[in-house]
């Protein structure tokens, strides 16, 4: 049997203020102030910043002034192990001065990483940078999957993955930079309850095209779930967090338990052998909570593996999602 790499699903996590507004304390804090002081910001400036006695919301703009997402400059020769460990798919990158990033905000804090709303100064355009210590990423041993999250991101392009747009190390951090969404599917979901059926539809057809498109690729997700589907201004799914994905190549299995416990296959529970199919038992799952506004019980996973068998039928999209795929093709022309 494979390593257990397992993420806690996130709706159990109500200690992490992950999507919520509220109170922002306890060991939360402590991990954020100490990110900060390792990016060059000191702890009491931070809190004068975020005014951690009236704690703000999450996507919430930061008031004025805005910190600067700058590490110390690297110039160390010859280049330490602490740096070339995470070369080349985090390459050194010496920020000028129309390069530098104004953080907007706090989006949220994953399991390995923090995400930030951020300011291109120089493009004048808003990022979104995840930002994941070197350490942690040491301690954790997940350096291959963090090298594999980026080298997978940066060969992707869909409509519907959210792409790479740079990455690169600081002295203790690593940076994961892509286009900023404002809202995820599990905010959604959260708020209303549950999807009309022609929602569900179209979004079970643009995952579908993307599922298909990531295992033609050979690439198989491993953490399809609604917090890792963002929406972009028009609506449109954007799959991202490829920090689990790995190549899987054809007729390969895998072994590792990982994932999120409520959409994890039950091949992926059991230990193996599975493959891409793990992907669309999370789909199913997915949109079993889309469109009935709660989690499956035991007794309803016959129903997840109709739909997931509906979804997984060879790369073809089936049928019964045409119409999703009409309404969809409708709005782009
Ligand atoms: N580009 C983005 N725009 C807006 N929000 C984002 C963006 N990227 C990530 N997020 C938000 O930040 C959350 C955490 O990001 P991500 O999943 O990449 O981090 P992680 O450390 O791998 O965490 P997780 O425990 O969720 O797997 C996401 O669930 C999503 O809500």
């Amino acid at each position: 049997m494979g390593t257990v790499s397992c993420r806690q699903g996130q709706h159990a996590q109500v200690a992490v203020p992950h999507k919520q507004g509220g109170n922002i304390q306890g060991p939360w804090v402590r991990g954020w102030k100490s990110l900060w002081s390792g990016v060059g910001t000191t702890r009491s400036g931070l809190e004068e910043l975020w005014r951690l006695r009236e704690p703000p919301c999450l996507h919430q703009e930061l008031r004025e002034p805005a910190a600067l997402l700058v590490e110390k400059p690297l110039s160390e020769w010859p280049v330490p192990q602490f740096i070339t460990l995470f070369l080349p798919e985090f390459p050194i990158r010496p920020l000028r001065e129309h390069q530098q990033l104004k953080i907007l905000g706090l989006v949220a804090k994953g399991s390995f990483g923090t995400v930030f709303k951020v300011l291109d100064c120089g493009r004048k355009a808003v990022f979104a940078v995840k930002v994941v210590p070197k350490v942690k990423v040491l301690q954790r041993d997940i350096l291959r999957q963090c090298k594999e999250e980026v080298s997978i991101q940066r060969q992707i392009n869909h409509p519907f993955v959210h792409s790479l747009g740079d990455s690169w190390q600081g002295k203790r951090h690593l940076f994961i930079m892509c286009s900023y969404c404002s809202t995820d599917l599990y905010s959604i979901w959260s708020a209303v309850g549950c999807f009309a059926e022609a929602s569900v539809r179209l979004f079970a057809a643009e995952l579908v095209m993307v599922l298909c498109y990531l295992h033609d690729l050979g690439i198989i997700h491993r953490d399809v779930k609604m917090e890792n589907i963002l929406l972009d201004e028009r609506g449109h799914l954007k799959l991202t967090d490829f920090g689990l994905s790995r190549h899987l190549s054809q007729g390969a299995r895998a072994y590792t338990i990982c994932g999120t416990l409520q959409y994890m296959a039950p091949e992926v529970l059991s230990g193996g052998p599975y493959n891409h199919a793990a992907d669309w038992w999370s789909l199913g799952i997915l949109l079993f909570s889309l469109a009935t506004g709660k989690f499956p019980v035991a007794a309803e996973r016959d129903h997840v593996a109709m739909l997931a068998s509906v979804t997984h039928c060879d790369s073809e999209i089936p049928a019964s999602l045409n119409q999703g795929l009409s309404l969809l093709l409708h709005e782009d022309s």
